[in-house]
């Protein structure tokens, strides 16, 4: 069984379809990466998955359950969480303490007034919170204000923060924007190790062709909302159709 399935997935805006009948299927420990031209439907096939757009049509699947039913905040405990384009750091608070929200957040539902309750599995909140800033580099920096961090320090505090909700799969929308070329190779190296040690299943949405044949099992090719080639990195590479769809005959 997949981990993720979409079936005849549809969105429309108006008269615009921004997704058409896309039927994407995600195995467990399969890394994943959708690319396509600007206004291709990437990050709306993302907002349907997280529950953040509700279809027009079609089925999303998750450990083969319906989720279409199911609110953002269900998803995440379900184990789908997403990095990225959307600011989920509290500058305010410390690095550590944005990790420990994050790991509470996908425990409970919800951080709020019942924090205090739950003395046992702070200890183990906290735990999360350490083995997660380890794993992306920011262990040294946690007791930080988030704020203070550089920007590439606060994009791998973002994963970190994706990854202290112990996802099943991780949905990644464009990690490396805006990055100079070190952040941006530092984060790539972050995601292969993320890909080697912990053996997540991601989704990635990216533009840098470079990232995506480095660090994907499997490439997914959208255009005007519609899946037009899927494959190895080795066949898309050399897949003239989406050679000319999606570059315009530039080499890949
Ligand atoms: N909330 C919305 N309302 C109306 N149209 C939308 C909305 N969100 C996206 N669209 C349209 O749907 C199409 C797909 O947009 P989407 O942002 O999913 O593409 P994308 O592949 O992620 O593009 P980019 O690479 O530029 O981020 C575009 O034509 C966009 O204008």
């Amino acid at each position: 069984m997949a981990l993720l399935e979409t079936d005849g997935l549809v969105k429309e805006f108006g008269g615009l379809v921004a997704t058409d009948d896309v039927n994407l299927s995600v195995e467990e420990d399969e890394r994943v990466s959708i690319i396509g031209p600007n206004g291709a439907g990437k990050s709306t096939l993302v907002n349907l998955i997280t529950r953040r757009l509700d279809p027009t049509a079609g089925d999303i699947r998750f450990k083969g359950e319906s989720i279409v039913n199911r609110d953002p905040h269900e998803v995440v405990q379900m184990g789908i969480s997403k990095s990225f384009q959307t600011a989920s750091i509290f500058s305010e608070l410390t690095v550590r303490e944005n990790a420990e929200i994050a790991a509470l957040a996908a425990e409970h539902g919800s951080f709020g007034f019942k924090f205090l309750e739950h003395r046992d599995s702070l200890t183990e909140v906290h735990q999360v919170a350490t083995d997660t800033l380890d794993a992306v580099g920011l262990l040294g920096q946690a007791e930080r204000q988030a704020a203070e961090l550089p920007y590439g320090d606060k994009r791998r505090l973002e994963i970190g923060i994706a990854l202290a909700a112990e996802p099943d799969l991780l949905l990644m929308d464009e990690p490396t924007a805006g990055m100079s070329p070190e952040e941006t190779e530092a984060t790539v190296d972050l995601v292969e190790e993320v890909k080697r040690e912990l053996g997540l299943t991601f989704v990635l949405i990216e533009h840098d062709m470079e990232i995506v044949f480095r660090v994907s099992d499997r490439i997914v090719v959208l255009n005007r909302g519609r899946v037009i080639a899927e494959g190895t990195p080795d066949e898309i590479r050399g897949n003239p159709e989406v050679q000319e769809a999606y570059l315009g005959g530039v080499d890949l």
